[in-house]
């Protein structure tokens, strides 16, 4: 049973967050986020551009690709274990939600990723290189919920 879709963000949208970045992959390049093996629960994200983080530093990535999913649901964002284990990677925000009213925010709901390297040494992530995996989990909403806001942003859309 499938509750997501993933499709690539518009070229403008694409083009709008590559801006003053070069030598990124064409939008239609990018693949869609795959799951390595039959069992495995995360889908896997590919940079579309080489970013190399200098010691301590961070980085953005944009990854070209939204999540379309069913209400009642969230994607989770983590590091591979691979790079982890070798890189101590992490992302900047340790993990990172992903909501499901994402999809339709202003930015299209642009999946964005941010690594910290907490090492003394610069890591690179190549293009086209797997770099960070998604999970679908179902999430409950708690009694007296009467939340009716529209989600248009992230990063702070809702306070700051
Ligand atoms: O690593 C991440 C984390 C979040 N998001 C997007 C999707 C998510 O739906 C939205 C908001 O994330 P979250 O609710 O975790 O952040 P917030 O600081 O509460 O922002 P907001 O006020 O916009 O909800 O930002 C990403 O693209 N990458
Ligand atoms: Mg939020």
């Amino acid at each position: 049973m499938s509750i997501a879709r993933f499709t690539h963000v518009s070229q403008a949208q694409y083009a709008e967050a590559m801006a003053g970045r070069e030598g990124f992959l064409p939008i239609a390049e990018i693949p869609m986020p795959k799951r390595a093996t039959t069992g495995s629960a995360g889908y896997d994200f590919v940079s579309p551009l080489e970013v190399t983080i200098p010691a301590g530093e961070t980085a953005l990535i944009p990854t070209g690709i939204r999540a379309e999913m069913e209400q009642g649901w969230v994607l989770l964002l983590f590091p591979r274990s691979s790079f982890g284990f070798k890189y101590s990677l992490r992302l900047a925000n340790t993990v990172g939600v992903i909501d499901s009213d994402y999809a339709f925010a202003k930015n299209e709901g642009h999946i964005m990723v941010k690594l910290r390297n907490p090492l003394s040494e610069p890591v690179t992530i190549g293009k086209g290189e797997r770099f960070c995996q998604g999970v679908f989990l179902p999430y409950g909403t708690a009694e007296e919920d009467e939340v009716t806001a529209g989600r248009v942003g992230g990063f702070g859309s809702t306070d700051r």
